[in-house]
């Protein structure tokens, strides 16, 4: 049995797996870490190994104080990977990036796909049917852009998300909804349409926090997956320890 653990910008995701099988999903702050920890291996005493992928600022001591329970590896760029990687700065490719197309390049073999991890970033990845993983790009997630209009701004307030209700916003919070959600949703259905004057076929893979309440709002056909990054990290370590 393995514990997951995805140390995300804003808040860390863990899961259980045993072989394939996911059995239950966690998510907490950086402050709650080592409780919830201590808490899923006590709930899954089976758990032999702890499989870390960050790109947050969580010390590595964090998780080696468990390293007398449990076997704890941090997944890095240097591991091996399922695709060759083009990016001209394979050095600062973000882990949860690679972890994606990693997962995505085993689950979805022998096609195009796009993956598109919507979290405190945007992040859009491609990688071919060659398994050339080629890059794509970041850009600001729903509740990045909802903080950053209230932050730079005097006068705009800060905002949950929520469905906007018209297109032609007729008053601040409209406006502001409008902006963000409408905003995202033609920005991720532009990049999928422009990918498709390039590659005609392709497969198309959404995941992050806000997984659900995009998903039904695209125009194109996705799979929507919220747990793709755990799963993938899950398959990383088994394709590693496969080499
Ligand atoms: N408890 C929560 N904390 C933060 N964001 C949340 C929460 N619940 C839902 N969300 C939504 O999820 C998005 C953040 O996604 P996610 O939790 O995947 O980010 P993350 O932990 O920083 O991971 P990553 O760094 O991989 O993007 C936000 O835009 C927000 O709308
Ligand atoms: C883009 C984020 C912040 C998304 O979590 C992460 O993947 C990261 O820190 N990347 C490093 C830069 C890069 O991927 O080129
Ligand atoms: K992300």
């Amino acid at each position: 049995m393995i514990l997951v653990i995805d140390v995300g910008n804003s808040r860390i995701k863990a899961a259980v797996f045993e072989d394939a099988i996911l059995l239950e999903v966690f998510a907490f702050t950086k402050i709650e870490l080592q409780k919830n920890i201590e808490n899923i291996l006590n709930k899954f005493e089976k758990v032999t190994h702890l499989v870390v992928a960050s790109v947050g600022d969580v010390e590595k001591q964090s998780f080696l104080e468990f390293n007398s329970q449990v076997n704890v590896c941090f997944v890095s760029n240097n591991d091996p990977f399922p695709f060759h990687n083009k990016y001209s700065t394979p050095k600062t490719l973000g882990i949860d990036r690679m972890v994606l197309a990693a997962g995505a390049v085993l689950q979805f073999p022998y096609q195009n796909r796009l993956v598109i991890d919507a979290g405190t970033c945007i992040t859009y990845d491609f990688i071919d049917d060659q398994n050339n993983y080629l890059g794509g790009a970041i850009a600001p997630g729903l509740r990045l852009r909802y903080e950053s209009l209230h932050l730079y701004t005097a006068k705009l307030p800060i905002l949950e998300l929520e469905n906007p209700n018209t297109l032609i916003g007729n008053s601040t919070f409209d406006s502001i909804h409008s902006g963000v959600v409408n905003g995202v949703v033609f920005e991720i259905d532009g990049f999928i349409n422009e990918y498709k004057t390039k590659y005609p076929n392709f497969i198309i893979i959404l995941t992050g926090g806000d997984t659900v309440f995009l998903a039904k709002r695209l125009k194109n056909t996705i799979f929507a997956n919220s747990n793709f990054l755990l799963e993938s990290l899950n398959q990383t370590f088994q394709y590693k320890n496969q080499q």
